[in-house]
């Protein structure tokens, strides 16, 4: 197995050195691939482990424990716990209608705290400092890629994502938990840990624990393991960046399956910090083509997440 497919880039020398060099390599990599590692972002390995692990303490609670704490269905907030079978990520793809996806999450926004789990004090603590941190290296890129894309306005994707981590901005930092499968029960075959997507927002930094099962689409339209290397982040585009910069960069398909069976005994983690821009920014092509029509962040978001719950 093989995660050649993906770069991998050093952040943290280049940023200080030569953000426009990397600004050109990241706009590269983001039009043919999609997805790419990042080795030397500066978070913390410590703030990292530390939201795994506070994670990990919420999710052994029973269920009806973590349901006091339920994103409420069919609301605008998007914060709290999804329990399994909640959302379909892969609704309206013909040939996974079958499948059932075996996954819980807790979405969390810092400026929410009505679901915060009492059972797990330090909760709130490591998962907004994992925040924090994630804010700022999502800065960096976003002032990065505007370098490498030559734009007039070099501030654009910092000043529409202004409100991150405040009302007003819907970027949240998802924990996700896949529980153990049993390869031998009867319905395996139509059980999956995280159905074919491509992510709703900007760009998308996936922080994995170290059992794998994910993949990411190449562009002869095979999945391809996208393994889990210690020390990076993934970091990919999301569907709103690519109508941004009229399909210029690549919001590429992935999925989470249970094709090893030594994997899918084990539970498996992630934690994924889905970027957004503010609510009442409007994202308008950025080559000033009318390829598609301006649309609100916020509304856009909204409309996606109608398909998903
Ligand atoms: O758990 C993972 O590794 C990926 C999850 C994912 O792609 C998502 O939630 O959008
Ligand atoms: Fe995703």
């Amino acid at each position: 197995m093989t995660t050649a497919h993906i770069p991998v880039v050093d952040f943290g020398s280049q940023f200080q050195d030569n953000k426009e060099q990397l600004g050109i390599t990241l706009v590269d990599i983001f039009r043919t691939v999609g997805f790419v590692y990042l080795k030397n972002h500066g978070v913390p390995e410590e703030t990292i482990q530390g939201a795994f692990g506070s994670s990990q303490k919420f999710f052994e609670l029973g269920t009806d424990t973590k349901k006091k704490y339920g994103r409420p269905p069919g609301t605008d907030v998007n914060s709290g716990y999804v329990p399994v079978g909640m959302e379909r990520l892969n609704a309206f793809l013909e040939n996974e209608h079958k499948t059932v996806e075996i996954r819980e999450a807790y979405n969390y926004l810092p400026f929410d705290k009505t679901k915060l789990p009492s059972e797990v004090p330090q909760f709130d603590e490591t998962l907004s400092t994992l925040f924090v941190e994630s804010t700022r290296l999502a800065r960096d890129i976003f002032e990065c890629i505007a370098l490498g894309l030559c734009l007039e306005k070099q501030d654009i994707f910092v000043s529409s994502h202004q409100l991150i981590g405040q009302r007003g901005n819907p970027t949240t930092l998802r924990t996700l938990s896949y529980p153990p499968i049993d390869p031998s029960a009867e319905d395996a075959a139509q059980l999956t840990r995280c159905g074919t997507h491509s992510d709703y927002g900007t760009i998308t930094l996936l922080y994995q624990d170290e059992i794998g099962g994910l993949e990411v689409e190449n562009r002869d339209d095979v999945f391809l393991p996208a393994l889990p290397m210690p020390g990076t982040i993934l970091v990919n585009v999301g569907d709103l960046l690519q109508r941004w910069t009229s399909d210029l960069l690549r919001s590429t398909r992935h999925r989470v399956t249970c094709n090893n069976m030594q994997a899918i005994k084990k539970t498996r983690q992630s934690l994924a910090f889905f970027v957004h821009p503010d609510d009442n920014f409007t994202v308008k092509c950025l080559d000033g083509s009318d390829k598609y029509p301006p649309v609100s962040a916020g509304e856009y978001l909204q409309d996606r997440f109608k398909l998903t719950y």
